[in-house]
């Protein structure tokens, strides 16, 4: 692209040396520079950008954004101040891929828990309905059933842009994203005009980041003013009316809300919920009358993550009786209450829930079809919010039995770690092991017929962080183990 067109929205103190002609390609990072590029030196916490422009240089960049005036060859390329980079980023990012967010359906969701589900039910039942879509979340970044990786819930603000621009070259005009709080305070989804932004709940997570509640739910909030004030668009709000985020969240736009519930009269309702060991089903009642639904997603957040998914795309036009009809082929996302497979007379879900609200209700879940026992493994990440542990083990003390350990140890100790849990604990039977693989032998030396078996922190992944080194580990595969030498 010509570099004046590129530039033509930027704001800039100075420019140093004579601009290229051309700019081929964006870039934040220097390791992938390439020949013509403009790089964009940016800030993190730990590494600053800044110190990576000369080898941005190097490697081909012939326009630098710069918060500082830098010593670099000005014969080689030229430096553009701008007061924020992050800012011109989203600027430069817009104008570069033509913004393709206008010309799509796109959805955010955010929340605590619930946004990897919600997600991935609006990606499915559009798929489902005939038509085409990309999701980008924690599982990565689904172009219509290609997965591919990604390393972030929320990747940053130049991935993100081209994500939708791939979608869009592909011909999809449907995309999704999971939105996290961190990505919605450091600015990774400027500049992308969505069209629906649904909130799933708000509980006590990631205060190493955000240090208080109200910051955090604040920063969730900003996905709803994102919504903008353009009333030219059709734009919708689906807000889960049993939260007490809901009237905020409701007052940051003047779009449309469109509001669930499992507790009360809301545009879209549950009632006569009935949760089975595979399968869940309630009445929905919705502005286009009631229907018997059935899924095959279970526990009681399931039962509002699809009210929030049918909510979401009645938003942009679906019928709620086809909607209701296509989720019932739905299957669980990996990892969320996810029914492993056994021949064995027990039931093992994996979960992610690392939250003391998901525990709950993840526990809750399995209750009205009880046995015997209910076994319960958690963990926690090292590093990482603190505060929440003792929570997490007074939750998952509503199991009669529990194991606690760690989810990604990172650089933290086992015991440092299971210590924190153990706190918490509100009965005596439970046992501390803070290597994961022994954890889960050892919940699984425990089982009886009919207890029904939670393994919860890690759902999806695959991995193990210990220290910087991702390791191979999966709860399901070590239960499985287990049973096939004692059942
Ligand atoms: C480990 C960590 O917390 N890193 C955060 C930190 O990054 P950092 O200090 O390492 O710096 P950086 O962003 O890697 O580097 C700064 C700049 O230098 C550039 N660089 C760097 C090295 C080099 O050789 N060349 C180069 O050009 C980088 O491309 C970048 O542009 O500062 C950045 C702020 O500018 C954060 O975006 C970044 O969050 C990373 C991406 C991260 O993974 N954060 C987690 C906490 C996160 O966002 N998690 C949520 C999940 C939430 C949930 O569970 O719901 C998510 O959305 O994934």
């Amino acid at each position: 692209m010509k570099t004046n067109e590129c530039i033509q929205n930027l704001s800039y103190i100075k420019q140093i040396g004579s601009l290229p002609a051309e700019i081929t390609a964006l870039e934040i990072d220097s390791r992938a520079v390439t020949e013509g590029a403009a790089f964009i030196c940016q800030k993190g916490y730990t590494v600053d950008g800044h110190d990576y422009a000369g080898q941005a240089v190097k490697q081909g960049a012939r326009l630098i954004i710069t918060e500082k005036e830098l010593d670099l060859p000005a014969d080689e390329a030229a430096q553009l101040i701008v007061k924020n980079s992050s800012r011109a980023l989203a600027v430069l990012a817009d104008t570069f891929y033509g913004s393709p967010s206008e010309r799509m359906s796109v959805f955010g969701v955010t929340g605590t828990n619930g946004k990897t589900s919600v997600s991935n039910l609006i990606h499915e039942l559009i798929r489902k309905l005939n038509g085409r879509s990309a999701l980008s979340g924690t599982i990565g970044f689904d172009l219509d059933g290609d997965l591919r990786q990604s390393a972030n819930t929320t990747s940053d603000l130049l991935t993100t842009q081209r994500m939708i621009r791939t979608a869009e070259a592909e011909g999809i005009n449907n995309m999704i994203f999971e939105v996290s709080s961190h990505g919605l305070v450091e600015g990774r989804l400027w500049g992308i005009d969505f069209d629906v932004a649904v909130f799933t709940n708000l509980s006590h997570d990631h205060l190493d980041y955000h240090h208080t509640m109200e910051h955090y739910g604040y920063a969730k909030g900003l996905l709803f003013a994102q919504l903008g004030q353009d009333l030219t668009k059709k734009k919708a709000a689906v807000l889960n009316l049993d939260d007490e985020w809901f009237d905020r969240y409701a007052q940051m736009t003047p779009h449309e809300v469109i509001s669930y519930s499992m507790e009360r009269p809301a545009d879209f309702y549950a009632e006569d919920i009935q949760y089975m060991a595979d399968r869940t089903y309630y009445k929905l009642i919705s502005p286009e009358g009631e229907f018997e639904l059935e899924t095959q997603l279970l526990g009681t957040f399931n039962v509002s993550n699809t009210l929030a998914a049918i909510a979401a795309l009645y938003a942009r036009g679906y019928k709620v009786s086809d909607l209701v009809e296509a989720l019932k082929d739905i299957a669980p996302v990996s990892g969320r209450m996810q029914l492993v497979p056994t021949s064995a007379p027990l039931s093992i879900y994996i979960d992610y829930a690392h939250t003391p609200d998901a525990i709950e209700k993840a526990i809750r879940s399995v209750m009205p079809f009880k046995k015997n026992r209910i076994l319960f493994l958690i963990g926690t990440g090292g590093n990482r919010d603190k505060s929440k542990r003792p929570a997490m083990a007074q939750m998952a003390s509503l199991a009669d039995y529990v194991v606690l350990t760690t989810d990604d140890p990172r650089y933290e100790s086992y015991d440092s770690i299971t210590t924190d849990l153990e706190k918490g604990m509100l009965h005596e039977d439970y046992a501390c092991i803070g290597d994961r693989a022994a954890a889960v032998r050892h919940l699984m030396q425990q089982a009886e017929p009919d207890d029904i078996i939670i393994f919860a922190g890690k759902g999806h992944e695959d991995y193990q962080i210990i220290e910087n080194t991702k390791y191979p580990h999966s709860d399901s595969e070590i239960a499985l183990e287990v049973i096939s030498e004692r059942f």
